[in-house]
């Protein structure tokens, strides 16, 4: 299946500065895709990119087979900017039929009013932008992304707005569009929200891809802890094939064991290992 997001050898520069070196990224069909890195790494620039909103200096990007910034691109692109705002005076429904013909989208009133109830914000389409709280206007800028049946959705801070309630909303709406196999790119500071709901994490520093993988691969084993009748042991170099000869071993030794835990780093401890000396 053509990938939603493929970028080749992507590189930026404005003036003497290098926003992007060299960048190979894909999202394939159906994947999840955290982008972290510290700020004035360069994720916006790829963004931007893939929108056809910025010109690379060398390489090249395709969205779901075509050139970046193409009509054909753009058409399978939805994109939710890190800093919208919508008219206040704007009704929920009038802010969607505006981008319905940016995006050129036939939909009409049956699909504002499906991605509304995606959003978790069916009925509302009457409210003005102005009376909504901001997660409300968040959720109206990620049903806006969505409008035209996307391949590939790319979401700056989608959740940094939200309360855990709209978080996990929007959590289950991109477990949704993995299932309909649309490629999502997200980019999030929030790394414990990523670590919840991405395939796979890439993250950049000064222009270039430093760690790519899996969240459960990048985030480094943590030790085991073994409560027994002294107290919790922590041992931070044992993993879990040790348990059972550690367990044995105490046993042996004549203590009570009553649990015991292996404990994972996280993708936290990734990223800062990842970007050492950058954000610490
Ligand atoms: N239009 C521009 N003109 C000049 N320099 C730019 C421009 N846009 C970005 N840059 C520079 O390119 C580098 C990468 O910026 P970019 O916005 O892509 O980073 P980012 O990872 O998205 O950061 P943040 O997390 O702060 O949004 C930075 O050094 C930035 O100052």
């Amino acid at each position: 299946m053509t990938a939603a997001l493929s970028a080749r050898g992507l590189s930026k520069r404005y003036g003497t500065t290098t926003a992007l070196d060299a960048v190979d990224l894909d999202v394939a069909a159906g994947e999840l895709v955290g982008l972290l890195g510290p700020n004035g790494a360069g994720k916006s620039t790829l963004v931007k990119i893939a929108c056809g909103l910025v010109r690379p200096t060398a390489g090249e990007a395709h969205v779901a087979g075509a050139t970046a910034g193409s009509r054909a691109a753009r058409a399978s692109t939805g994109y939710l900017a890190e800093l919208f705002r919508f008219p206040g005076w704007a009704r929920a429904d009038e802010v969607l039929a505006l981008h319905q013909r940016l995006a050129r989208s036939a939909g009409g009133a049956a699909e504002r009013e499906a991605l509304l109830a995606r959003v978790g914000l069916s009925g509302e389409g009457g409210r003005r932008m102005e009376t909504m709280s901001k997660g409300m206007q968040q959720r109206v800028g990620i049903a806006q992304a969505l409008i035209g049946e996307p391949r590939l959705v790319l979401l700056d801070e989608p959740t940094s707005a939200l309360d855990p309630g709209g978080r996990r909303t929007v959590r289950d709406l991109l477990v949704g569009l993995r299932d309909q196999g649309v490629g999502v790119l997200l980019n999030s500071h929030l790394l414990s929200e990523v670590e919840l709901v991405c395939d796979r994490v890439v993250i950049v520093d000064r222009g270039r891809v430093v760690t790519e993988g899996r969240p459960e691969d990048l985030a480094a084993p943590g030790g085991v802890e073994v409560e027994t009748s002294e107290g919790v042991r922590r041992l931070p170099d044992a993993r879990r094939e040790d348990v059972p000869r550690i367990v044995r071993e105490l046993v042996a030794e004549g203590a009570e064991v009553y649990g015991v835990r292996v404990v994972s780093g996280t993708l936290e401890d990734a990223y800062l290992a990842a970007v050492v000396g950058r954000d610490g």
